[in-house]
């Protein structure tokens, strides 16, 4: 960049944190860099297109003699700005003041103070749904304009756009301004902040209506992540009604992350919502006040009695359903399926071994529809012959979930480990096959109802150690404040795959809880992904995500929601 320079200005002024500096005055020294193009001026040489230096000069004296500051640095800053909003030409300054016989009693030559400073050019975002929107649009790009350092250079037209988000809410007016400020991107989000205080926004509910809000889009180039500030905003190259009055306004601004200017991303965006998926809801699901339980209810779970499961069941439907077991989880969704049970409860993941493998496969290749979950704590006893010791045990017989989150306690002492059916059924295994080498890692309850003594307590590694299970039934039914939706697709075997499909959570603004992937056992190396998300099946985003992740995968199924 072209640069004019004025060196050494000397003046005489009465800066200083001692009273005698500002009674008796001392000498300063300001030089000065301008940025600018004199490109057309040096073309032209015409005196009417350059910056007049002298002019330039004067305004430092002027500002340097004005009054009496403590800092040089205060009077370098001044200087800086000053000259930045009084020569619009000047798109950035250096600027050096020295005080050559500043307060130090030493041999020196001079101590100076230098400050660069340039203006930036800043696209907002101003939108509003509450009360009369455009004139709380209108009233803030005049309150931008009235800022000493800001400059409105453009405003875009306004637009009236559908909400974005879950929250049900009136239609938003949006508009986009470009302007130029000497504000730093956190002194800009203070004046836009009080901007919108004024406006009366208050910050309830995330998504919700709001009398004004303003977004700093681009910043520069600059990419900035911190608590509070996020630029370039990071969702606007997905929101229509940002990038279209931007694009009326600034269409070749760059968006440093992407690299590409505001009009391709308005480009892209218009492509992608023109093979946008139908938004998708699955009619044939009934949204209840509750699920229909009473004392005829029939619940099913795996194992035997005294199972984790077991507790499952009880801690979720109480005592006054009617209970039965059967021997693996494929028989639970036979028995719902064929309305021999209402309901079933199937272990899903632990929280510190993982998921119970396949659970879902079953749930999914059965059709059976999970409608509610229920956490359980899981504290692992070994569980021996009333006549062992500890010392006697060689081998541990338990579920191999129950393997896993007492994996230490095995190693320590140097068990052998099988895996069966059911924690449960291992300790029925201890009792019938009455060998005193022999232990189980099962609950308590086991132990009581098998006459088992427990050789050791809380033997899982993790002390917090939790697991969840999932209710499910033959209807399609959803609770009503139901918010947790448990879905399963298949991807392709290519690049990007899965990544096309995750993208649809982010933009839907959809947290993720949990995914698993399995070997869809149909061809090598594809695989059915189980993901777990937050959301209700009725919320405007969430059946926008459905409706894209469908288009986009070869199966998609529900699983519940819950
Ligand atoms: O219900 C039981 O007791 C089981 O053996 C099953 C199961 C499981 O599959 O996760 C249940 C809870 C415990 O995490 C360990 C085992």
């Amino acid at each position: 960049m072209d640069k004019i320079l004025i060196k050494n200005i000397n003046i005489f002024a009465y800066h200083g944190v001692f009273e005698k500096e500002k009674k008796e005055g001392q000498l300063f020294r300001v030089s000065a860099e301008l940025y600018l193009s004199v490109r057309k001026a040096a073309q032209k040489d015409d005196i009417n297109l350059a910056v007049n230096y002298a002019e330039v000069a004067e305004l430092i004296e002027n500002v340097v003699t004005r009054e009496k500051c403590d800092l040089i640095e205060t009077v370098a800053e001044n200087i800086a700005s000053e000259i930045l909003i009084g020569f619009e030409a000047i798109e950035g300054v250096k600027i050096k003041v020295s005080k050559p016989n500043a307060p130090i009693d030493l041999d020196f030559e001079d101590v100076a103070v230098e400050v660069e400073r340039k203006k930036h050019t800043v696209l907002l975002g101003l939108g509003s749904n509450l009360g009369d929107r455009e004139k709380y649009i209108r009233t803030a790009v005049d309150q931008l304009g009235k800022d000493d350092y800001i400059k409105v250079l453009k405003v875009s037209g306004m637009i009236e756009t559908e909400p974005y988000g879950p929250v049900e809410q009136p239609d938003f007016m949006n508009a986009a301004v470009l302007i130029e400020t000497l504000y730093t991107p956190d002194e800009l989000l203070s004046v836009t902040s009080d901007i919108e205080q004024d406006a009366g926004r208050e910050r309830i509910i995330h998504w919700g209506p709001r009398t004004l809000d303003i977004d700093i889009l681009l910043y520069d180039e600059e990419i900035i992540s911190s608590e509070k500030l996020i630029i370039p905003h990071k969702e606007m190259h997905l929101r229509d009604f940002v990038l279209r009055p931007a694009e009326e306004i600034a269409p070749f601004m760059m968006h440093p992350v992407f690299k590409k200017n505001i009009r391709t991303l308005m480009e892209e965006l218009s492509a992608e919502a023109e093979n946008a998926a139908e938004p998708y809801f699955d009619k044939s699901y009934k949204i209840v006040d509750e699920l229909c339980i009473n004392e005829n209810s029939k619940v099913v779970y795996a194992g035997v009695p005294g199972a984790y499961a077991e507790m499952a069941v009880h801690k979720f439907f109480g005592d006054d359903v009617k209970v039965y077991n059967v021997k693996s989880f494929d028989d639970i969704v036979n028995d719902v399926i064929n309305k021999k049970a209402d309901y079933g409860v199937i272990p899903i993941e632990n929280s510190s071994a993982g998921f119970v493998s396949g659970n879902y496969d079953i749930i999914r290749n059965s059709g059976v529809v999970i409608v509610a979950e229920v956490v359980l704590d899981i504290e692992h006893s070994l569980l021996g012959l009333p006549s062992a010791g500890i010392e006697d045990i060689k081998k541990v017989y338990s579920h191999a979930q129950g393997i896993m989150q007492c994996k230490e306690f095995i190693d320590k002492n140097g068990f052998t480990a099988v895996s069966v059916n059911n924690t449960a059924a291992a300790a029925k295994k201890i009792r019938d096959d009455n060998n005193p080498a022999n232990a189980a890692i099962a609950s308590e309850r086991a132990a009581e109802l098998y006459g088992l003594k427990v050789l050791a307590k809380g033997i899982n590694t993790s002390n917090d150690n939790s697991t969840k299970f999932v209710i499910v039934t033959k209807d399609k039914v959803a609770l009503k404040d139901a918010d947790s939706i448990s879905l399963c697709f298949k991807t392709a075997h290519k690049v990007g795959a899965l990544f096309n499909i995750m993208k649809h959570f982010n933009s839907n603004g959809l947290n993720m809880t949990s995914i698993e992937s399995r070997p869809s056992l149909r061809k090598k190396w594809q695989y059915y992904f189980y993901v777990t998300f937050d959301g209700r099946i009725t919320d405007k985003n969430v059946m926008k995500a459905l409706g894209e992740i469908a288009a986009e995968t070869d199966e998609m199924d529900i699983l519940g929601t819950y």
